[in-house]
């Protein structure tokens, strides 16, 4: 017989809600349920703050419907789309604060064991260059002697897979672990691997808060100096909510120099001062265009707004990528400009830029302190 949302529902009954004991079918918090040929898709509505304590029901909803007979595959994500009610918010500020150490700085997500720095790479608006940057900036890294994995958590457009031209599916180790994804020397995962192309947007949106943990903790990264966290554009809640979740060591934000671009460049800061993230620096992309014919520079969106961007905001300016056709052939065709012309102008840029990036991390690359999943 064909699964109903029903049935789910009766599944749910058994996984409780930890501060009132209430079983989570009759919280009121699941929203839509997506059943197709034994896949089932659905998301749970959170306050943005429960993110962490919420996570284990998500994985024990996850185990409850997925003992369903008929089920072949359970994807369950936590959805905050409301902002902090003002209650929770000054609640978590209250905790906060009383958890602060003497110097009142704020806890910090869990680290990764293994990793020793995570950075993210976000942009206030989508198509601006931010994972050809991602990619051109890993492999740089790597260039400079460090163990670098890319982290594609650009849910609504994973392109990671493209630019490294990886194909395929990660191959499980053991459990629910994940062996990432070899190029260039990195460790790669992508949402883009795990997700089908179709899935429809109005679904990726409340995986993106579990998404991001699920693929930092469910994959052997082994020994990484950095893990580079492709992040989806934009300064939603969703975006502040994984800023919040990861523990991250720094951001970039990639702008281009258009009016518009950095006003969203300026959101973007704002979010990870928000959630005390340092910002290692703004990059502007597409900063000046070279024509491929005669080498002739043409500023045609009035470059520089970036560089002043980040003296307005007190933050590091990281360097100029131009708009050129090689950085785009080598991104759209598997081969990042850095790995595959490492001579060329471009490619220097990027590497300034990477050292850049090393150099604002805080002091040397600290071990992460031991956790243990149980
Ligand atoms: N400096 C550049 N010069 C030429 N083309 C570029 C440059 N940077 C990015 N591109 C091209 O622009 C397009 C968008 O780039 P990319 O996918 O990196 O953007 P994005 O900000 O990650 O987009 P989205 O947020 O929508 O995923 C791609 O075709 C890429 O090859």
């Amino acid at each position: 017989m064909a699964l109903s949302r029903n049935d789910i529902l009766r599944a749910l009954e058994l996984v409780k809600l930890p501060a009132s004991g209430q079983s989570l079918a009759a919280s009121g918090r699941i929203g839509d349920v997506l059943i197709d040929d034994g896949k089932v898709i659905f998301a749970i509505g959170i306050d943005a703050t429960e993110a962490a304590a919420m996570e284990p029901v998500r994985k024990a909803a996850e185990s409850a419907v997925s003992g369903l007979p008929g089920v072949r595959q359970v994807l369950v994500g936590l959805t905050a789309d409301k902002a902090p009610s003002a209650a929770a918010s000054a609640a978590t500020q209250a905790r906060r604060q009383a958890q602060a150490g003497p110097g009142g700085a704020v806890p910090k997500a869990a680290g990764v064991p293994g990793v020793k720095q995570i950075i993210a790479v976000a942009s206030g608006k989508g198509g601006v260059g931010k994972s050809t940057t991602t990619a051109n900036l890993a492999v740089a890294l790597a260039t400079l002697g460090l163990k670098v994995g890319v982290l594609d958590a650009d849910i609504y457009g994973p392109s990671v897979p493209k630019i490294f031209g990886i194909s395929g599916k990660p191959r499980l180790v053991s459990g629910r672990t994940l062996a990432p994804m070899e190029a260039y020397g990195l460790k790669i995962m992508s949402i883009g691997f795990l997700i089908d192309e179709e899935t429809p947007m109005i679904w990726r949106g409340p995986m993106v808060i579990s998404a991001i943990t699920q693929m930092l903790r469910e994959v052997a990264w082994g020994e990484l100096d950095v893990l580079v966290v492709d992040m989806p554009p934009g300064t939603g809640d969703a975006q502040l909510t994984m800023a919040q979740q990861t523990p991250l060591a720094g951001a970039v934000i990639v702008s281009t120099p258009q009016d518009l671009a950095l006003l969203d460049a300026r959101r973007g800061v704002a979010m990870f001062r928000k959630v005390e993230v340092p910002i290692l620096g703004i990059v502007e992309n597409m900063s000046y265009f070279v024509c491929p014919e005669c080498g002739h520079r043409s500023d045609i969106f009035a470059h520089g707004g970036a560089r002043h961007e980040a003296e307005r905001q007190g933050v590091p300016f990281l360097g100029e990528i131009p708009l050129a056709m090689p950085i785009r052939e080598t991104s759209d065709g598997g081969r990042p400009i850095v790995a595959s012309d490492p001579d060329s102008a471009h490619a220097k840029a990027y590497l300034a830029i990477a050292r850049q990036v090393r150099d604002g991390l805080s002091g040397p690359v600290r071990a992460a302190p031991r956790i243990v999943i149980e």
